[in-house]
């Protein structure tokens, strides 16, 4: 039985058996998040009375007006990572092209590529919702003392050695996996120490909310059409709830906690969906597997899909394992 309230540092020194390599190297890279985290909570959590509320005037590799907060959690987190000693290259949702980090002594002797949102909900943040941070960690490929490439970043989900997000809510919180089970630990602001709070988070098997954004529904696949209204239907323990807060983390956190399932599928005008594979889909698969839950584009798992970009994205049915199935069920029946 995991003891509750024990902090995030002394949880991973207990638990280093659950992480595959040195725990020494997992607390470096937890330990620059957890202060890139404290940061931007810091921020999110005076916007409105700072200038960090609206656009910074620049537009991302995704075609996005840039939030002045997208910027400065970009830059919180890349600054952290990259004085660690232990990070090799940094690929981020606001940054066109990834970063390679040499280590002090030049001789890029650094193992670790680290991915990320640095702000998830972006949409959310001028209006005091609940925003997030999403993580992915991989070990390179690449041989330890060279550069690292774009090999290093287009690895396979499966693969990934630890992943996670920050949510940026009614309490803020750091929630991760290393492969073995769920954590979640939860910031006491007065300390600015995350304690335990939610050991072995876990997908209850079903549950009765869906959370998709229904005013894209006459461009839907008819499959997903038809889940919907399987959803809506009165029969059996339906009509499901619909909830849809517009951040993946906030939403996906919920429907963890309660039950639930998180679609963001392809549609007419977005062939491939909205989500990205590498920094978005990736991790709360990861997240989502080792909760019992499942993650698909609707038909194959995410985490064996190999990427091929780095920004490229992917339709994303996620959460409890057998509504995710029945959503499944319906997109395969119209071969989708
Ligand atoms: O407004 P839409 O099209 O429903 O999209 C909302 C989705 O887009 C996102 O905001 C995309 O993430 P970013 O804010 O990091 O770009 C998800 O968090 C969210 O689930
Ligand atoms: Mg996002
Ligand atoms: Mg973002």
């Amino acid at each position: 039985m995991v003891k509750k309230n024990i902090t995030l540092g002394e949880f991973i020194i207990k638990n280093q058996a659950s992480f595959q390599y040195s725990s020494g190297e997992l607390s470096r890279l937890l330990n620059g998040l957890r202060l890139a985290a404290k940061v931007v909570n810091h921020e999110v959590n005076k916007a409105g009375l700072v200038d960090i509320i609206g656009e910074a005037g620049d537009v991302n590799v995704q075609g996005e007006d840039q939030k002045k907060l997208d910027v400065l959690a970009n830059e919180k987190f890349i600054q952290t990572l990259s004085k660690r000693e232990i990070v090799c290259g940094i690929a981020s949702e606001e940054e066109e092209d990834f970063i390679s980090i040499n280590s002090y002594d030049e001789k890029h002797q650094n193992k670790y590529i680290v991915l990320i949102d640095p702000l998830d909900g972006s949409s959310n943040i001028d209006v005091n919702v609940s925003v997030g941070t999403i993580f992915s960690i991989y070990r390179r490929v690449t041989p330890v003392g060279t550069p690292v490439t774009l090999e290093d970043f287009l690895q396979p989900g499966r693969d990934q050695v630890a992943a996670g997000y920050i949510i940026y809510g009614t309490s803020t919180m750091l929630v991760y996996t290393t492969g073995d089970g769920v954590q979640g630990f939860t910031l006491n602001p007065a300390l600015g120490t995350f304690y335990l709070s939610h050991p072995n988070m876990e997908f209850p098997e079903t549950g009765n909310i869906y959370s998709v954004n229904e005013g894209n529904y006459v461009h839907f696949p008819q499959g997903v059409k038809d889940y919907i209204k399987y959803c809506q239907k009165e029969e059996d323990d339906r009509p499901y709830t619909s909830r849809y807060i517009g951040s993946l983390v906030s939403d996906f956190h919920r429907n963890m906690i309660k039950g639930g399932i998180y679609m963001y599928p392809k549609s007419s005008v977005s062939t491939n969906g909205k989500l990205r594979l590498l920094y978005e889909c990736n991790p709360m698969a990861f997240l989502a597997e080792q909760a019992n839950g499942k993650a698909s584009n609707g038909k194959d798992r995410i985490l064996d899909l190999k990427p091929t970009e780095l920004h490229e994205r992917v339709p994303f049915f996620c959460g409890s394992r057998k509504m995710v199935e029945k959503a499944e069920e319906f997109m395969a029946a119209h071969n989708e």
